[in-house]
């Protein structure tokens, strides 16, 4: 009974979570943006409310006077409408100045800028109504009511049930108005809701107006109950957001429910930490809304995104470093300068600027490069910082070796903050990773079972007898230290630019494109990640030692969850995706030079953050990718002019204009048209495949087919549109779950991961090509060879790319090529992982008939170095000339095997696949008119490609 009463006790908060939730799916559906300022707003209207309650309307502008008097309390009623009004308004602004012209953006940009709104609107709060709680009056009766042996408070009763009316009011006009239809058909897609004549704009428009109003609501609710304070609020946002995660951040009732649930099992676990001294006396109900978030997405995640399932998250361009001497010379030369020419703040401010660079390149690694949105950077930091003091204090463990054991820490910890990445993708795992942040702040740094309250202290670091701590009095800050950060920031930067160069770097931007094409290529992608969380962690913990030294004695307020979410919104505006942007997140950083250059210069004080904020917003509306965008294209633009410049002095070669034109059908398959020497023919292997069935839900779409391609053959797999022929190769290459063998020359391949039957030697392409659009040809086929020995691996790049006739395109990025030239990468990027059995799913897809000719040629080429080839396509005359054996598949089942002049011959395919085509020719008018030019052949093809123009 007594968990009851604590449960129930718990109703207050969870039913503010709920409504806070409740606007977080509103404007998610509406305009997919994760608005982490949710909170504030709710912050905002509370403190209009209370202000209006004592006769005073709340200003928060600079300038004015904080408030202004209205001639008394103007009760109740008429000041929770007035409120409410107020965070319609603020909903409204937030859409129209921010959100709105963001909405071509990329989701991390609209989330950043959240991020602004939410550092903007609670600096701007703490700065006129400083952080003294405000207390409120009731708006519920408070009385105690008597259940048996369980006492539930009516005034949490009262919020609860306002809460869940509120739920059904919104579900009822989300489900029975037109306004609600539209929206979710603009959910759904927002060329439908143009289609049914609905303004997708509109409707966003109305649903943030909501959005403010709800959240506006769960502030002014839970005013009486919690004192109004910006922080608390702010971070409100952590279980609502936990809650919007259940619900999916679609639907209504389901989030409801979980704000309540996370609310009332806190309570509980508050209730239970009291009760039990081995429980952490704080922190145990920061945990809940991580474990609600774990439970719920992990119940519910996939390990690989299915077909049509993944999350694109572009995150803008990543450019490969032109050299890596250069820059580190002139990096190190002008951060001494730095050093030695400034003192005092001045040089505290360079020192911050250095360690703060390092736990930005930290980001670059692991979101930049590798694509997994993470806010736990800073609490990693935190965790080295206080394992640091730990280190020197209690064990004396000497330096350098106790900031690399507190780096190695903050690893540990990074690897399982990143576990969840396993399964989730893009800002939610950026929700997942701030639920983390925001448990380890209140389990570890604000726990004063293990931090005192004055902070935790730092001996300082020596080397052979010489002190290079940041020294005290006239001495601070001393230019050692800052040699011994800008020592670690080179070092960390020289390193994370060798990373980008590399082939797990590759890698990491491989899985940051698209997972499914990256475990296609053989890239397991789970290590990709962590090693990309355990490396990026590792730096992140080499920042947060030096801020641990840099500071003397570790407090939580230096790696809160909320820092962490500044920390991504400055390192995503620097330009999260190389080291320039790295360096840039530590200029810009709070405590950095810009922080103290504006300070000095313009007197900005309290307003910095407000301004910074701002400037987000500002940035990113004009530059949705960070300021680096703009200097990773002039770098571009210079690199483009001197390639130029040199090929007129006809020091390199100019690229061909026309790589998808034929160049010889009859060239001989050792000789690539650039005259590269191909791979050497290796020996293939047998791919046996039977009783192959797939399933999805109730659709049968692939059964009991079985295939065989022999080593240095071409297989063909036909039939009509939805016959099964991708999900064959989905099943086979393990993208999809399916019954049956697969083996290779007789070893059951089936039970292998992906990217493991990659390794064994079965390679793919798919139909949606998936390149690595960021990355160069040569990085798209490199990105195949992870593992491989260097020399090796070059001599198959070469060889991939000669085989496919696009040599001189390798240093080209993928995304600026035609559809057939990215068919060419799409295929050597699968030539490039050393085959021995290669399936191709429908490579001819978007070419003419003069291309598409050609590629059966290359496709031959690659058959004849051993390779078996399984090519799937709609371009039957392609199939009839360059296979060996074909199946035809019809409803997922084989109906007819044989060689082309059998399947040409055969009755039933004409029946069940080139039905139209005979039909047509019964009706009279003869099959050749329809033809594509050039296809028709004295063997009849013309008939067939036909059918190819009749079926695909
Ligand atoms: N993820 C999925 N969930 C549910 N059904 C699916 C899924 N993927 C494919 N299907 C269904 O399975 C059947 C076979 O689809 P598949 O894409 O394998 O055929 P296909 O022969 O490759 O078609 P196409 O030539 O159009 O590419 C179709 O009915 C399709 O709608």
């Amino acid at each position: 009974m007594a968990h009851v009463g604590a449960l129930l006790l718990g109703l207050g908060n969870g039913g503010v979570y709920a409504a806070l939730a409740l606007a977080l799916v509103l404007t998610y559906r509406s305009s997919g943006v994760i608005n982490f300022a949710t909170g504030a707003v709710a912050l905002y209207v509370a403190y209009a409310y209370a202000f209006l309650r004592q006769g005073e309307l709340l200003i928060i502008i600079p300038g004015p006077p904080t408030s202004v008097g209205i001639g008394g309390d103007p009760g109740l009623v008429p000041a929770v409408l007035i409120a409410l009004v107020f965070g319609a308004l603020l909903g409204v602004l937030l859409y129209l100045l921010v959100f709105r012209p963001l909405r071509e953006a990329p989701p991390l940009a609209r989330a950043v800028a959240s991020l602004g709104v939410l550092v903007v609107i609670q600096s701007a709060m703490a700065i006129r109504l400083g952080t003294a709680p405000v207390s409120v009056d009731a708006i519920f009766p408070a009385s105690r009511w008597r259940l048996g042996s369980v006492t539930l408070l009516s005034d949490r009763f009262y919020l609860a049930v306002t809460v869940v009316a509120l739920t059904l009011a919104l579900t009822a006009v989300f489900r029975f108005t037109r306004f609600g239809l539209t929206t979710r058909a603009a959910a759904e897609s927002a060329t439908g809701a143009y289609v049914s004549g609905a303004s997708p704009d509109r409707i966003a428009l109305l649903n943030w107006m909501i959005s403010g109003v709800v959240a506006g609501a769960a502030g002014i609710l839970i005013a009486p109950l919690s004192p109004l304070a910006p922080t608390t609020y702010t971070l409100f946002v952590v279980p609502a957001l936990a809650a919007a995660v259940v619900g999916g951040f679609q639907h209504l009732v389901p989030t409801v429910g979980a704000g309540l649930a996370i609310g009332m099992l806190q309570s509980e676990a508050l209730s239970q930490a009291a009760q039990h001294s081995w429980l952490p006396s704080t922190g145990s109900s920061e945990l809940v809304p991580l474990l609600v978030i774990l439970v719920a997405l992990l119940a519910s995640g996939r390990s690989i995104p299915v077909r049509g399932g993944l999350v694109r998250q572009p995150l803008g361009h990543a450019p490969r470093p032109r050299s890596l001497t250069v820059p580190t010379l002139v990096g190190t030369a002008v951060g001494v300068l730095a050093l030695v020419g400034t003192h005092g703040t001045w040089r505290a401010a360079v020192i911050s600027t250095f360690i703060a660079a390092v736990i930005g390149l930290s980001l670059v690694v692991v979101t930049g490069y590798a694509g997994q949105v993470s806010l736990a950077q800073l609490a990693l930091a935190g965790a080295a910082a206080f394992s640091l003091s730990g280190l020197t204090q209690s064990w004396h463990v000497p330096f350098p070796i106790a900031p690399l054991l507190a780096a190695l820490v903050a690893t540990v910890l990074g690897v399982l903050v990143g576990l969840p990445a396993l399964r989730l993708r893009g800002l939610t795992l950026g929700v997942v990773t701030l639920a983390l942040a925001y448990a380890i702040e209140a389990l570890w740094f604000r726990n004063t079972d293990f931090v005192s309250s004055a902070g935790n202290k730092v001996r300082p670091p020596r080397l052979f007898g010489l002190d290079l701590g940041i020294g005290t009095g006239h001495a601070f800050p001393r230019i050692q230290f800052g040699l011994v950060c800008l020592v670690v920031l080179v070092a960390v930067a020289w390193g994370v630019a060798r990373l980008r160069t590399s082939r797990l770097g590759s890698a990491m931007l491989a899985v940051r494109a698209n997972e499914r094409s990256a475990a296609g290529i053989g890239i397991n992608v789970v290590r990709v990640k962590v090693v990309s969380f355990a490396l990026a962690s590792f730096i992140a913990g080499l920042g947060g030692s030096l801020l641990a030294y840099r500071r003397g004695v570790v407090t939580y307020d230096s790696f809160t969850a909320i820092g962490g979410l500044s920390l991504l919104s400055t390192a995503y505006l620097a330009g999260v995706t190389s080291v320039f942007g790295g360096v840039n997140a530590g200029i810009l950083a709070g405590s950095g030079i810009v922080f103290v250059a504006t300070d000095r210069w313009i007197h900005l004080g309290d307003w910095f953050p407000v301004l910074s904020g701002l400037a987000v917003i500002a940035v990113l509306i004009g530059h949705p990718e960070g300021v680096a965008s703009g200097g990773h294209e002039l770098a571009d633009k210079i690199a483009a002019r001197r390639a130029g410049w040199r090929r007129r002095r006809g020091l390199v070669p100019a690229p061909a204009t026309d790589v998808s034109a034929p160049v010889g059908l009859a060239e001989p398959a050792a000789e690539s048209p650039s005259g590269v020497a191909v791979a050497p023919p290796r020996s293939g292997k047998l791919l046996e495949v039977s009783g192959l069935t797939v399933r999805y839900g109730g659709v049968l779409a692939v059964s009991d087919v079985s295939l065989r391609v022999s080593p240095g053959t071409v297989v063909g797999l036909i039939g009509p549109n939805g016959a099964g022929k991708t999900s064959v190769i989905d099943a086979i290459t393990g993208f999809a779950r399916a019954a049956g063998t697969v083996a290779l020359d007789g070893t059951p391949i089936d039970g292998l991961a992906s990217h493991a039957r990659v390794h064994r030697g079965l390679a793919r392409t798919f139909q949606s090509l998936d390149l690595y659009d960021d990355l160069t040809v040569a990085e798209n086929v490199d990105a195949a060879m992870v593992g491989r020995h260097r020399d090796r691996g070059h001599e198959a790049l070469t060889g991939a790319l000669g085989l496919l006739g696009i040599a001189d395109r390798a240093e080209r990025p993928a995304g600026e090529l035609s559809h057939g030239e990215r068919q060419l990468v799409s295929i050597a990027r699968g030539c490039a992982t050393d085959p021995a059995v290669l399936l191709l799913d429908e490579p001819a897809a978007g070419l003419d008939t003069r291309e598409s000719r050609w590629l059966g040629a290359r496709i031959r080429a690659i058959a004849d170095t051993g390779v078996g080839v399984l090519l799937v396509d709609h371009d039957v005359a392609l199939v009839l000339e360059i296979c060996d054996y074909i199946y035809v598949l019809d409803f997922g089942q084989i109906i007819a095997a044989g060689t082309p002049s059998e399947i040409r011959g055969s009755r039933a395919v004409a029946d069940a696949y080139l039905g139209a085509v005979h039909a047509a020719d019964a009706a009279g008018p003869p099959a050749t008119a329809t033809a594509p030019a050039g296809t028709g052949d004295a063997d009849g093809t013309s008939q067939l490609s036909d059918a190819s123009v009749v079926t695909s």
